[in-house]
């Protein structure tokens, strides 16, 4: 199986999740890494590519795809041995569908919401509103998980794949996640069996530390 390109950068959560989906897998990756924070993604060669310049970015022969949530349906579509990452079962592919949708629109906008004032804009302080916001997906997670071990039923899918980088992101920012009991024993599920998991948790541990020097004492 020929490698795929992914245009990469580790501390973004979004990347992350793509990679933790093509490590699941298995298909082999070679990675780029476009640095954020240097502006990479801005430059005329990768704007190229992707002009609307989001990370992560997967180039497969001739074939280009942004958004980590497309590229890793894709990946399992293409590349997947079966399809327990991405059910091929119309009701089955819909609930992964809907917790995708979730990380996409609610759970890692509100995550970012918190991390990315303090880390590239200089804001010292966490209001109680974007915690709240926080709390209440965090909420939602539990009750995603009532009754079952995944997000999704009984197997892990791409959307424990793009949840986990979120929440690892969220957990390495110092933020406790413990009250929701359900999202915690899922989380260390996803520790314990996601191929990659480690790989994630070196990218994710870089962006919280970073927040964590930048935020102002006892914020979060
Ligand atoms: N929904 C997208 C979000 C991608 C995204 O916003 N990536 C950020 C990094 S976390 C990025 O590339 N930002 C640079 C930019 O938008 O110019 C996905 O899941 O891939």
């Amino acid at each position: 199986m020929a490698a795929v390109t992914l245009y990469h950068f580790p501390y973004s959560a979004p990347s992350r999740g793509a990679l933790l989906a093509a490590r699941a897998v298995g298909v082999p990756v070679e990675i780029k890494e476009i640095n954020l924070f240097e502006g990479k993604h801005l430059e005329a060669d990768f704007i190229k590519i992707n002009p609307q310049h989001t990370i992560p970015t997967l180039k497969d022969g001739d074939f280009v795809l942004w958004d980590s949530h497309a590229i890793a349906s894709y990946l399992v579509s293409a590349y997947g041995k079966d399809d327990k990452l991405y059910p091929k079962n119309p009701q089955q592919k819909a609930i992964v569908d809907q917790r995708l949708y979730f990380d996409v629109g609610i759970l890692y906008r509100r995550v970012r919401a918190i991390f990315f004032p303090v880390v590239r804009l200089g804001e010292k302080t966490v209001s109680d509103e974007k915690k709240k916001d926080v709390e209440e997906a965090l909420g939602w997670m539990d009750q995603f998980l009532t009754g079952r071990p995944w997000l999704a039923g009984t197997e892990f899918t791409i959307a424990d794949c793009a949840c986990a980088a979120s929440i690892s992101t969220l957990v390495e920012m110092g933020y406790d996640i413990s009250s929701h009991r359900k999202t915690t024993e899922w989380y260390e599920k996803c520790k314990a069996e996601l191929p990659g998991f480690d790989e994630n948790l070196e990218g994710a541990k870089i962006l919280g530390d970073i927040f964590k020097q930048k935020v102002d004492p006892g914020q979060i």
